[in-house]
């Protein structure tokens, strides 16, 4: 049985006591809530630590690289050893003076605003389903449990190719094609226009972050990955919720891919599992400012110097909230393992390789639908298993 087979076992049901499902049915404004979004007892948001009452996640100034200075080799260093810096002790860190300019992303949060305010009907229309993973969805899980939260998803490349199964020997290809709705108007040209912009910004990271990695890599060590990049966006809708004690808009989970640039609006409520105590630390919403976290992939190329860190999203019953993440993916066919020039006799290789296509495609099955079974995660390739 293969790693991709063996995830697929069978995990307990989350099971709900009567006072729960009681509790759920209660706090309800609109009387019954789905037992589905409940979070089993461990999982529930308590009171976050807020930025402001502790050491924040890092902020970083990016405003060097737009700048006709960026060639100053010790401003260059310094600001790759913060980003490596903030890769090894948080896994996350904000960035200012990007460059992705202002009119651009708000151009996109009102499209995103009103096309989530249009009827379920409409939204519908371009409902995505088990073929094709991209448009419009109102009931994903993350670990088996409902998010709060409707989502539209679109790839950056117009087809993307992925597998055509989760099965390890079915070879079959198929493309992503986006779904564009009719309404709001301009809504798909908000979309690629910005998401240009993020992939401008994924690359300007990627290569500082092969800097920080030492070990004499250069700065285009990882683009090549990239080439027929999986790369997607979702737009995220977290509409008010009557039980926000006992749901979360997206579960704790890490992001499976290489990097995420995130924009999130004014209300809050992305925490972050601080790595030196577990706590979970809310992201302070900062003005026009990105979220960017390692993910999965990143851990496993740096042979887990950086480590994809768990992070979850509360809601609340006053405000709805939006966010924007650009999941920044390399091609399906790639191979993961960690970067050669990373391994040593003293520090050998944690991981074993594993296909990005086919670990996506068996991510996807869990998260289209509640199943019994456990999520692949990338330890599940760790070199001692
Ligand atoms: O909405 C957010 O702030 C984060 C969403 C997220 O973590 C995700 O979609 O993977
Ligand atoms: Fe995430």
């Amino acid at each position: 049985m293969c790693v991709f087979q063996a995830a697929l076992i069978t995990r307990h049901n989350n099971v709900l006591s009567g006072r729960d499902l009681l509790l759920a049915k209660q706090s309800s404004a609109m009387g019954e809530v789905d037992a589905a979004f409940i979070q089993a007892i461990e999982h529930r948001p308590k009171r976050a630590i807020i930025e402001a009452e502790t050491e924040a996640i890092p902020l970083i100034n990016l405003s060097l690289l737009n700048s006709p200075d960026d060639s100053n080799p010790d401003a260059i260093a310094s600001l790759v050893t913060e980003i490596g810096e903030a890769c090894k002790n948080w896994g996350f860190f904000q960035v200012i003076n990007h460059g992705v300019p202002l009119d651009c992303r708000e151009k996109l949060e009102s499209a995103s605003r009103k096309f989530f305010t249009q009827s379920l009907e409409e939204k519908r229309k371009v409902s995505r389903d088990e073929m094709n993973s991209m448009g419009y969805y109102d009931t994903e899980h993350t670990k088996n449990v409902r998010d709060w939260k409707e989502v539209f998803d679109f790839t950056l490349k117009n087809p993307t190719v992925i597998p055509a199964s989760h099965e390890p020997d079915d070879k079959e290809l198929r493309p992503l094609v986006n779904q564009w709705p009719e309404n709001p108007p301009h809504f798909r040209e908000a979309c690629e226009e910005y998401s240009q912009e993020m992939e401008k910004l994924a690359f300007k990271l990627l290569e500082l972050i092969s800097l920080s990695l030492g070990s004499g890599l250069p700065s285009n060590r990882l683009n090549g990955f990239f080439k027929d990049q999986t790369s997607f966006m979702r737009l995220n809708y977290y509409p008010r919720c009557p039980i926000p004690h006992l749901a979360l808009g997206v579960g704790r989970h890490k992001d499976a891919g290489a990097l995420t640039v995130l924009a999130q609006d004014d209300v809050g409520g992305l925490e972050v599992k601080r790595k030196t105590d577990g706590e979970w630390i809310q992201v302070k919403p900062i003005p026009d400012a990105y979220i960017i976290n390692v993910g999965d992939i990143i851990q496993v190329w740096s042979n887990d110097k950086y480590e994809s860190v768990e992070h979850r999203v509360t809601v609340n019953s006053e405000r709805e909230r939006f966010s924007i993440p650009f999941f920044f993916n390399p091609a399906h066919y790639i191979m993961i393992e960690p970067l050669e020039e990373l391994i040593t006799e003293e520090n050998p290789a944690k991981f074993k390789a594993y296909n990005w296509g086919k670990f996506m495609s068996t991510r996807n099955l869990s998260n289209f639908k509640k199943l019994d079974v456990e999520n692949l995660q990338i330890y599940h390739f760790k070199a001692s298993e």
